[in-house]
């Protein structure tokens, strides 16, 4: 479980998000919706440790990961995909896979598990990075995350820019590893978070204005915000 309290973050002397508490429960699909510059990447960024942040709690089960460097929040358990997938172009898929297990001493190996979700990675080892897909691009990321076998799987909008029968895909690949960790994903594609989601948080100018379970958030509310 990722325990957040207090989470404030940002850049330079400003902070974009303000006093931020969200739990990310295990077995659970937990959303962070809101529109473009709400804070959510920002948000990601500061649980990670990428830029200046603060927290009263930033815990992993329990483990304190407030004091922590990324590198450390990593080998702690959490894999995180950011925006954009940043994986590296000029290296085979199977090189980009081991620079996951980077992040984690204890992992040697790619577990083979990860062929089964995504078969498409497996077909295409020895292909580069860069000649995949968007849609293909998204899932070697995320199977990078996972090669350490993550606590709590963290998403940037896995949906920008892929096709939907991806989309469904990684909705479904999404779905058979919550049994397995928490997973927190941040969306505007509202669609995709009411088919994925357990509870739902939605941030508007990097503050909590509304969360609930998907079932009982107040979807209207929700598409106000998005303007939708
Ligand atoms: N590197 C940066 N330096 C300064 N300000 C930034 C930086 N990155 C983002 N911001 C600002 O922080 C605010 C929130 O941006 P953020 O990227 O967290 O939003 P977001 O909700 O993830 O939006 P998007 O869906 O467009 O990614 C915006 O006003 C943005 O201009």
């Amino acid at each position: 479980m990722l325990t957040i309290e207090d989470l404030s973050a940002g850049y330079g002397e400003g902070t974009v998000v303000n006093n931020l508490n969200l739990i990310a429960n295990q077995g659970q699909v937990t959303c962070l919706i809101g529109r473009n510059g709400a804070g959510k990447t920002t948000t990601l960024r500061g649980i990670m440790g990428l830029i200046k942040s603060s927290a009263d709690t930033l815990r992993l089960d329990e483990t304190d990961l407030s004091k922590m460097p990324t590198y450390r929040r990593a080998q702690s358990g959490i894999g995180y995909v950011p925006q954009g997938r940043e994986i590296f172009p000029n290296m085979t898929v199977r090189d980009n896979l081991r620079i996951g297990l980077e992040a984690n001493e204890n992992s040697q190996q790619v577990p083979d598990y990860l062929f089964t979700l995504f078969p498409i990675l497996k077909q295409f080892l020895d292909r580069k990075g860069g000649d995949l897909s968007g849609g293909q691009q998204q899932q070697l990321a995320i199977a990078r995350a996972l090669v350490t076998d993550p606590k709590v799987l963290i998403l940037d909008e896995p949906t920008e820019g892929i096709q939907p029968s991806v989309i469904q895909e990684i909705g479904e690949v999404i779905t058979e590893l919550k049994s397995k960790m928490a997973i927190l994903i941040v969306e505007q594609y509202l669609e995709f978070v009411m088919q994925i989601s357990d509870y739902c948080y939605l941030l508007e100018n990097g503050n909590i204005t509304l969360e609930g379970l998907r079932n009982e958030i107040d979807l209207e509310q929700v598409k106000h915000t998005l303007a939708l």
